[in-house]
């Protein structure tokens, strides 16, 4: 009977034949009308993570970020809100591209007998989506699998990325002493107004802040948070632009975090205000990028290294204001996409050590978590800060010895609860970057005088064969094909202050070649240089 049922419902949402899915970066990640069978697979391996993790919630998002609004992907949540363990990656591409309803069945039982997971355990999926139309049909698909393998089911209808991911947190530490907040969408607009009131601790904003929403789910979102965030006390004047979630074929058309990052320049529409404070979130709100257009000299963006370094400067101070810089050891994550300007000034000037790691967020959260507060975002805008259990408690219990040392203390206190803990978070980040301009007196020119970034330049790269591109040194290095590395290594040591690296993409069938030099001139040339080397050994 359960077969039979499990079989109905299949048949209801065939995979499309004769495409291979492939769990990556992002999930599962294609033009929506490819994802239907995959989402109702998808259900099925969240209910067995669930039961293999003792009934704890798994969440699962559908959202395809800051890609045009036809696409569509369907990424699962793990219990603490960190993205699904690597090893179950290949168990959902297993399972996904089963060929036939029976296939699926048997694959799906052989998978749970080599986990040891018992059918008949309890097991709960809560499900949150973006504006995207194609959405609402893909919930269905989810909710039909966990009707069929008895696994409770909750949606959550629109959310941003960040909010899923907070949810499944609070639902699996509900009433213990790691309790995450409480568990609505509300929950989480108090959590974070609550925290920035205390963050700022009577330091108000200063000027306004004019937020793109890239027409997606970030804009009805902040918002509604906006609704609570007390305006005489923070002095938060935010307007939001791009917010219009009704014409879904607007979605990330020529707005939002990644169209500001990779054309370097403002959204278009409304008219970038020469002189004020701008921010673009993107189609999920999980990343964030600031700029501003100066009267003089134009556009100027402020990327996700620098939102680091903001960080990491601003966390430095208050632990050592705190006088806990013996026990508290802070570190930032980067990506051999970070510009290297911003990596020396972190080291030189900050004196805080960085490490790097492959591209994608899943390995930078991993690598901050061995800090006790970790810093990481990629160059795109995406990350946060995390904190070890260890460093909260000790904010929160140790005896301060001045008044100074009892702000410190209190401000990290609430930086911990306004930083999203989970994954990067485009409007926690944001009311972190303005409670630390708020503090430190600072207008974006002053954050941007920090240091001046290196000429640099990403090219694409189309290839034959990308996975012939192998890499080593957190992907700073090619250990294959053989020879190629000594090419690239030729053509940058004829620049000054250079670095060039190639490897495949892990979310397009493209290698990338990104370069850094003194000029830009010479930034250009090494990258055309080592993008022509790419395509030789490539093809
Ligand atoms: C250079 C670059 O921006 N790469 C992006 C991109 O990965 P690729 O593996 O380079 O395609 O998409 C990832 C997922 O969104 C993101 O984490 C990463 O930063
Ligand atoms: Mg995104």
């Amino acid at each position: 009977m359960a077969d039979e049922k499990f079989l109905a419902a299949s048949a209801k949402h065939p995979i499309v034949a004769g495409h291979a899915y492939k769990y990556g970066t992002a999930g599962f990640r294609m033009k929506a009308d490819l994802l239907d069978g995959v989402s109702f697979r998808v259900g099925l391996l969240s209910g067995l993570r669930s039961r293999r993790l003792n009934g704890q919630a798994i969440g699962v998002m559908i959202t395809a970020s800051h890609n045009p609004a036809p696409d569509n992907g369907v990424k699962i949540v793990d219990p603490m809100g960190e993205m699904l363990e690597q090893e179950w990656e290949a168990y959902a591409t297993r399972l996904v591209n089963a060929p036939s309803d029976q296939e699926l069945l048997d694959t799906y039982k052989a998978l749970a007998s080599q986990l040891k997971i018992n059918l008949s355990d309890p097991a709960k999926v809560i499900v949150g989506r973006d504006t995207r139309p194609s959405g609402h049909s893909l919930v269905t698909a989810l909710a039909d699998a966990c009707e069929a393998t008895n696994i409770q089911f909750t949606d959550y209808k629109i959310l941003t990325t960040p909010q899923l991911h907070y949810l499944t947190r609070c639902i699996n530490t509900e009433g213990t002493p790691k309790a995450y907040g409480k568990i609505s969408e509300q929950g989480y607009y108090e959590k974070l107004s609550e925290a920035f009131v205390r963050a700022l601790r009577g330091k108000k904003v200063q000027g306004q802040l004019i937020v793109d929403g890239a027409n997606g789910v970030g804009a009805p979102k902040l918002n509604e948070l906006l609704k609570i965030i007390p305006k005489d006390v923070t002095g938060f004047d935010c307007k939001v632009v791009n917010d219009d979630v009704l014409r879904p074929e607007i979605l990330n058309l020529d707005a939002g975090a990644d169209f500001v990052k990779t054309k370097q320049r403002a959204p278009p529409k409304p008219q970038p205000i020469p002189g004020v404070r701008g921010c673009s979130l993107d189609g999920d709100a999980d990343r964030l990028i600031y700029y501003w257009v100066d009267p003089e000299s134009g556009f100027f963006m402020l990327d996700g290294d620098r939102i680091s370094s903001l960080n990491a400067s601003f966390i430095g101070d208050l632990v050592r204001s705190a006088g806990l810089e013996d026990e508290v050891r802070i570190g930032v994550v980067q990506t051999a996409y970070a510009n290297g300007a911003s990596t020396a000034y972190i080291e030189k000037h900050l004196q805080l050590p960085v490490v790097f790691t492959p591209t994608g967020v899943k390995h930078l959260h991993h690598a901050a978590c061995q800090f006790d507060v970790g810093v990481y975002f990629e160059a795109n805008g995406h990350g946060t800060v995390v904190f070890s259990q260890e460093a909260i408690r000790l904010f929160r219990e140790k005896e301060p010895q001045s008044p100074a040392q009892k702000e410190a203390l209190e401000v990290l206190a609430a930086c911990a609860d306004l930083i999203n803990q989970t994954v990067g978070d485009a409007i926690s980040d944001m009311l972190m970057v303005e409670v630390i301009l708020a503090h430190k007196g600072w207008t974006l020119k002053n954050w941007a005088t920090t240091y001046t970034d290196l000429p640099n330049r990403l090219v694409r790269v189309e290839v034959g064969n990308k996975d012939l591109f192998q890499t080593t040194d957190a992907e700073r290095r090619l250990s294959h094909p053989p020879g190629a590395q000594d090419e690239i290594d030729q053509c940058v040591r004829k620049y000054t202050n250079a670095r060039s690296f190639a490897r495949a993409s892990g979310t397009e069938n493209a290698c990338r070649v990104y370069a850094e030099a003194a000029t830009r001139g010479e930034a250009d040339e090494l990258a055309n240089k080592v993008a022509a080397c790419v395509q030789k050994y490539g093809s």
